[in-house]
């Protein structure tokens, strides 16, 4: 491991009691893992979920309430009493932790994005913990991360870490939801995500958790693809440690050996398309290689508007399907200009400021 760090994600599944309230014996358990680590000189980060199961009591439901806003109200009530759980029981041991709440927004703007990086940077040069949730009472729903899985994978992903642990309830994927199907297999290493592996999720084990496994298919995903293993195991007393040396049962997602940079993540994941284009066949066999840039000869059909450096979507005429996203070296009029001469020339999108995602 090049700079030992590490990202570990607890679900609610793996904080709370059986009737959902947030249990202060496990983020003990979790903490003093956190602790033995960060004193074997660990650069450690911790994405946790559990303000809403922590909150909803005090706000008088007797179970985790369903709707949005009664949500957001138990997370804004939750949160506090989650972190002091973790900032005293880290304390204690010595450890400094701090609390960062994110919103997708915060990656989606580039400059945000370069900040989050940079603050949390300096937290883990100064030996603090991270401790990361979603900012959920001011997040609406089109500006959501949405669950905690994938906002982990967004943070190992901008951080370059070495390893991505996410903990849950289970001891990693089945080939089907071991709660539902006795036979169903545990698979232990995963080189490539193809739709059969996402086929094999199902949804949640507890009425807590968000998204089964589903969302941590698609979080692992994301991760590798950004050069980060991930490796999702059951949240036991010795897990944390145990995951770092993958002793314990589990499912490993290795990394991509030809991951995104980072300003091919932000392009890949964060970045809002303006508009689109759509390119021939021939076009659409040299971008799925990835080598080459797009060039204006290619282009067919153009569709929105947009300036010179914004994002645009990049589609086949023919199948319809998208091929990749990348940075406009021209805006919509010129371009339309340059397509109107009889041997249109130069290059749309550079192979440095594209991306594919087919
Ligand atoms: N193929 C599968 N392999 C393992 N677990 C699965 C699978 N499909 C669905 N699950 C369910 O996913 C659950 C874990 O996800 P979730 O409840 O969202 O936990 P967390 O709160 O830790 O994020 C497991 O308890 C399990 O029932
Ligand atoms: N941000 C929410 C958790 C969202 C979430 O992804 O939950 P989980 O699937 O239990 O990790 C909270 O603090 O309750």
């Amino acid at each position: 491991m090049k700079d030992n760090l590490i990202v570990f994600k607890v679900g609610t599944s793996s904080l709370t009691s059986p009737a959902g309230d947030l249990d202060p014996e496990k983020i003990k358990k979790i903490t003093r893992q956190l602790a033995q680590l960060h004193q074997a000189g660990y650069k450690l980060v911790l994405v946790t979920s559990g303000s809403i199961a922590a909150g909803f009591r005090r706000l008088g439901f007797d179970k985790r309430p369903r709707k949005v806003a009664d949500k957001q109200a138990a997370a804004a009530v939750g949160q506090g009493l989650l972190i002091e759980e973790y900032t005293r029981s880290l304390l204690v041991q010595g450890v400094v932790s701090a609390q960062i709440l994110l919103t997708q927004d915060d990656f989606a703007d580039q400059r945000r994005y370069q900040n989050a990086q940079t603050a949390l940077n300096v937290l883990l040069s100064r030996r603090v913990i991270p401790i990361i949730n979603e900012n959920d009472t001011i997040a609406i729903d089109e500006l959501k991360v949405g669950d905690n899985d994938t906002l982990s994978a967004q943070v190992a992903s901008l951080l370059k870490a070495d390893l991505l642990v996410l903990l849950t309830d289970v001891s990693g994927l089945y080939s089907d939801n071991p709660r539902k199907n006795p036979d169903a297999r545990p698979i232990p290493i995963i080189n490539e995500i193809t739709p059969q592996i996402f086929a094999m999720a199902g949804g949640t084990g507890s009425s807590n958790g968000t998204g089964g496994m589903a969302t941590k298919i698609k979080a692992a995903d994301m991760a590798t693809k950004s050069g980060v293993p991930v490796f999702i195991c059951s949240a036991d007393s010795t897990a944390l440690v145990d995951a770092v040396h993958q002793k314990n049962q589990g499912t490993l997602f290795t990394a991509n050996e030809n991951a995104f940079n980072q300003k091919k993540q932000w392009l890949a994941f964060y970045a809002p398309a303006k508009a689109r284009v759509y390119i021939d066949h021939g076009a659409v066999h040299a971008m799925a290689r990835e080598g080459s840039s797009l060039l204006i000869s290619g282009i067919k059909q153009v569709q929105g508007n947009f300036k010179k450096d914004d994002i645009v979507e990049v589609y086949s005429l023919k199948s319809k399907k998208l091929i990749g996203k990348g940075k406009a070296r021209f805006s919509r009029p010129v371009l339309e200009e340059i397509l109107e001469q009889k041997h249109p020339e130069g290059i749309f999108i550079h192979r440095d400021d594209w991306v594919t995602t087919l």
